[in-house]
């Protein structure tokens, strides 16, 4: 068996009290619906007794199993017998200290660090989930795996597909609503696309259908194999600090993912006595998709131990659809209304002392094209973090001399259009991608000089700008 025997899953919801073992592929409870976790017996797995551990990991990274910046920390998330896992390499990235970019979000120098989850194989931070749910699937056998995806998800899936050959790749997408450079790579990697008549969300209930009832292994974030994978960017960022908490961690929410994942190690890690204090957690909605933000500071939404108050939500979906209020932002990997792992992300946000906030699509240009000028550069959902650490700033709630960390989900030219059309001089091309989402000006755009070919004028044109 490829699975561990001390690795089970159980339901969120501990008054049904669901379990499982590891070798059943469900993204819902099949009692309650409800979302299912991937928890361990730690006495049978014996996770190390220091984070310490995972030094030596680092400088055995030339072996197959901790040539992966998931796999490194294995014993963190040991659903797999180490000699099954399916890597690609993922997960080899870093946490750069950004002062440029600090001063625009208002902090004093060394204290704002940006975590370039773009430079995965992909592009995305997806590969640190993917990795985790492609080894699940291939453990039990699976020959098609399914998602549906603004984009990130669905590229991942297919390198992954194509790169190993182990599965087919059949993704789902909204028609008009995924970025070229992310439709570019699953057409590249050879997946079979599915282009639906509607949006993420439409595309998310139907991928559950279909996956149910031809029996295709379903790779979305629903998954709890996924967010498995994913709390390997937390260890990551504690392995970049010499193994100290920051005082935040920044993440654009869209599906909720990534904040329950980064949730869930934190309280595994406590647990385990391998970290004595956690970070606060701030997730960042674009405001054209805040259901988060809209729940959880407006309407009161908690998870209150568990007994969250899901009529709040019932009452609030009812509402969009009376309104008939799509999900509408630049930032089209969050371009999501129904976010799935709503209730994990609740739980993370109560165990980190979290808080929400949206920015608008004009800050997450501004900052991102600020993260950009400061050398690294990525897609415009990746710079809400930074967007809304600013604002978090500017409101008082992050100190300008704690350490703050911000998730860069997604690399720049994933979205080559929004970033071109920012720095453009061509006011149409501007209005058509930007202005209409009401952005209306480019703060920090960087023109193109245009210049006739001759010599002279070139000259005078660069000692004139440079
Ligand atoms: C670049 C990028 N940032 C953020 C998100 C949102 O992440 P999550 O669904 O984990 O909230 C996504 C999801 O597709 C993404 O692709």
């Amino acid at each position: 068996m490829p699975l561990n025997d001390f690795a089970y899953q159980r339901c969120l919801n501990h008054q049904c009290g669901y379990t499982c073992g590891p070798e059943e592929a469900r993204t819902a409870c099949p009692k309650c619906g409800d979302l299912l976790d991937v928890l361990y017996d730690w006495n049978r797995s014996k996770p190390p007794s220091s984070l310490k551990y995972f030094e030596e990991m680092w400088s055995r990274r030339n072996e197959p199993l901790r040539f992966s910046g998931i796999y490194r920390f294995h014993e963190l998330l040991p659903f797999a017998k180490p000699e099954t896992v399916v890597t690609v390499g993922e997960g080899q990235t870093l946490l750069q200290q950004s002062d440029f970019v600090g001063t625009y979000v208002g902090m004093k120098p060394g204290r704002l660090y940006l975590q370039y989850e773009g430079m995965n194989p992909s592009g995305s931070f997806k590969d640190n989930g993917m990795s985790a749910a492609f080894t699940h699937a291939h453990a039990i056998g699976a020959k098609r795996a399914a998602c549906a995806s603004t984009g990130n998800t669905s590229a991942s899936l297919a390198m992954y597909c194509a790169a190993t050959r182990l599965m087919k790749a059949v993704i789902f997408i909204g028609s008009g609503k995924i970025s070229y450079g992310k439709l570019s790579q699953a057409l590249d990697y050879g997946a079979l696309t599915v282009q639906i008549a509607g949006d993420f969300d439409d595309a998310m209930a139907r991928v559950q259908e279909i996956s149910r009832d031809l029996g295709i292994y379903l790779v979305n974030s629903v998954n709890p194999f996924r967010l498995e994978g994913q709390k390997s960017i937390m260890f990551r960022v504690l392995e970049a600090l010499r193994w100290e908490v920051p005082d935040w961690i920044v993440v654009p929410g869209g599906n909720l993912g990534n904040s329950s994942a980064f949730g869930k190690a934190f309280m595994e890690l406590k647990e385990l006595g391998l970290i004595d204090r956690v970070p606060r957690l701030a997730v960042i909605n674009a405001s054209g998709a805040d259901t988060l933000f809209e729940l959880f500071e407006h309407r009161g939404l908690r998870w209150n131990g568990g007994r969250a108050n899901m009529s709040i939500v019932d009452h609030y979906y009812q509402e969009l659809d009376q309104l008939g209020r799509k999900a509408s932002t630049i930032a089209s990997a969050i371009e999501i209304n129904r976010p799935v792992n709503l209730r994990k992300c609740l739980r993370a946000l109560e165990f980190c002392d979290g808080v929400v906030r949206q920015v608008t699509d004009q800050e997450m240009l501004d900052a991102k094209a600020k993260v950009g000028a400061g050398g690294f550069g990525c897609e415009p959902a990746s710079a809400a973090s930074v967007a809304g650490a600013r604002l978090l700033r500017d409101q008082g709630i992050i100190g300008s001399d704690e350490r703050v960390v911000c998730i860069l989900t997604g690399h720049q030219l994933k979205d080559p259009t929004a970033t071109v059309a920012y720095h453009t001089t061509d006011q149409e091309q501007f209005n058509k991608v930007l202005g209409s989402r009401g952005v209306k000006r480019a703060s920090f755009a960087n023109r193109a000089v245009a210049v006739p070919n001759d010599l002279g004028e070139i000259i005078k044109a660069i000692q004139l700008y440079s």
